[in-house]
């Protein structure tokens, strides 16, 4: 029986499963179930999963959830090409940069109600350090791996959210990023899975920045 795949097409995490899986070639072994998060069936915290999150897998009976979990159990437990390198000294480089991630997304998102030109330059400059670290090709490893589609879900929204907000260019002065982003771009699996821009924005504004402008108003 085909495993089902629960994601909300705009959530990151759950598009980091939904690259692994299109990349893999699992579209007929995996089913992608959409579900909408502002008006989640009652079932899938009753029966499916407590945590009542996306993504969460459910694969031969069980029921698995954290996307970074996710990812490598879809790469170690399916068929298609191994998305994390063999060599030792690179696959302790991934499994840091994969926890690396949490830091990364953190600081990206809280600086969002600060002032993230002065704060995010540290962790995009980390991303643009791991890049050179091997040097073997535009993705972190050469070969596209479980570290890109890590990242990309986010790299993506913070491209675009920071540029929009903020006139803040990440790739400037990044030239491995820069040429990451356009290589990851050509990449199908990754491609069909990107969030819309607009809609991204729009509920940014309203996330992230609904109490600065209240803020202000209230300091008129
Ligand atoms: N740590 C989780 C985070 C998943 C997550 O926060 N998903 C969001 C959507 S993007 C969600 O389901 N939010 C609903 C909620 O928190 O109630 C992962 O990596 O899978």
């Amino acid at each position: 029986m085909a495993a089902a795949l629960y994601i909300a097409y705009s959530c990151p995490f759950a598009q980091r499963v939904w690259i692994t899986r299109n990349y893999k070639g699992l579209q007929e072994k995996i089913k992608l179930v959409p579900i909408n998060l502002q008006n989640r069936p009652a079932w899938y915290k009753e029966k499916l999963y407590p945590e009542n999150k996306v993504p969460s897998m459910e694969h031969n009976g069980k029921v698995i959830g954290e996307s970074l979990d996710l990812i490598k159990h879809v790469d170690s437990n399916f068929e298609g090409p191994s998305l994390l390198p063999n060599d030792p000294a690179k696959r302790e480089f991934a499994e840091d940069l994969i926890a690396y991630a949490g830091t990364f997304t953190k600081t990206v998102y809280t600086s969002f109600k600060g002032d993230p030109v002065k704060e995010v330059g540290p962790v995009f400059d980390h991303l643009e350090q791991a890049l050179h670290k091997f040097d073997d090709g535009p993705f972190f490893f050469g070969q596209f791996s479980l570290v890109d589609i890590a990242y990309v879900p986010f790299v993506e929204r913070f491209q675009i959210f920071l540029s929009e907000v903020w006139k803040y260019d990440i790739t400037a002065g990044r030239p491995k990023l820069a040429k990451w982003i356009e290589e990851i771009n050509k990449i199908d699996a990754y491609k069909q899975t990107k969030t819309n821009p607009e809609e991204l924005v729009e509920h940014y504004k309203a996330r992230f920045l609904k109490n600065n402008l209240a803020n202000v108003k209230v300091s008129k």
